[in-house]
């Protein structure tokens, strides 16, 4: 499978890198292509060198203002002009979507997705991983939105929640 990853690009604690490092050995070892924004920088440098060392292949979509950053030595290394298309393309070449621990760029990823799934513009599972409980609070947001009748559709449908790497995996059917 092609699995997106939305993660930090920020500098983190172990509790953070260790359960990244986890998760993308295994996309790796399962064979499976990480799908992300292409830098080479904090979580998100974690996340590319766990699934290539692990055996998986790495398909990134950076930006032009972010070029700089883009790592080098990715199977593949797509440069989108702005932020818009860039995570058009990277919801495109994904078959499954997981949402690590980030801060607003990450949420911003997630919400989009979330949003076009909302509206039937695609079908591809998102999990969002919940590393030492960091989406608790989302996770209560969102069941709020539910019960208050915020979501068309049941919050099951739109989103998954997992606590660890093989229940991530096993949610997208990976
Ligand atoms: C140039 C520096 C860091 C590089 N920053 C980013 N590089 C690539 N992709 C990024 C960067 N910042 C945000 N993104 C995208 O959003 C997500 C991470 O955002 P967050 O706010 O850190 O959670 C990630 O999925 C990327 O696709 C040093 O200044």
């Amino acid at each position: 499978m092609n699995i997106c990853v939305f993660c930090s690009a920020a500098e983190l604690d172990a509790v953070y890198t260790d359960a990244a490092r986890a998760f993308a050995e295994l996309l790796g070892k399962r064979g499976h292509s990480l799908v992300w924004g292409g830098s080479d920088s904090g979580l998100m440098k974690v996340v590319a060198d766990g699934v290539q060392g692990a055996g998986g292949r790495l398909v990134g979509i950076s930006v032009e203002f972010l070029r700089a950053s883009a790592r080098a030595g990715a199977d593949e290394m797509i440069v989108t002009a702005d932020l818009a298309e860039r995570k058009a393309l990277l919801l495109d070449r994904a078959d499954a979507v997981v949402v690590m621990v980030g801060g607003t760029g990450t949420l911003d990823e997630a919400t989009e997705i979330l949003e076009l799934r909302k509206h039937g513009m695609h079908a591809k599972p998102v999990v969002i991983l919940n590393t030492a409980g960091f989406y608790d609070g989302l996770r209560q947001q969102m069941a709020r939105m539910e019960a208050e009748g915020f979501l068309p559709l049941p919050l099951a449908k739109l989103v998954s929640f997992a606590e660890g790497a093989e229940e991530a995996l096993e949610l997208l059917g990976a």
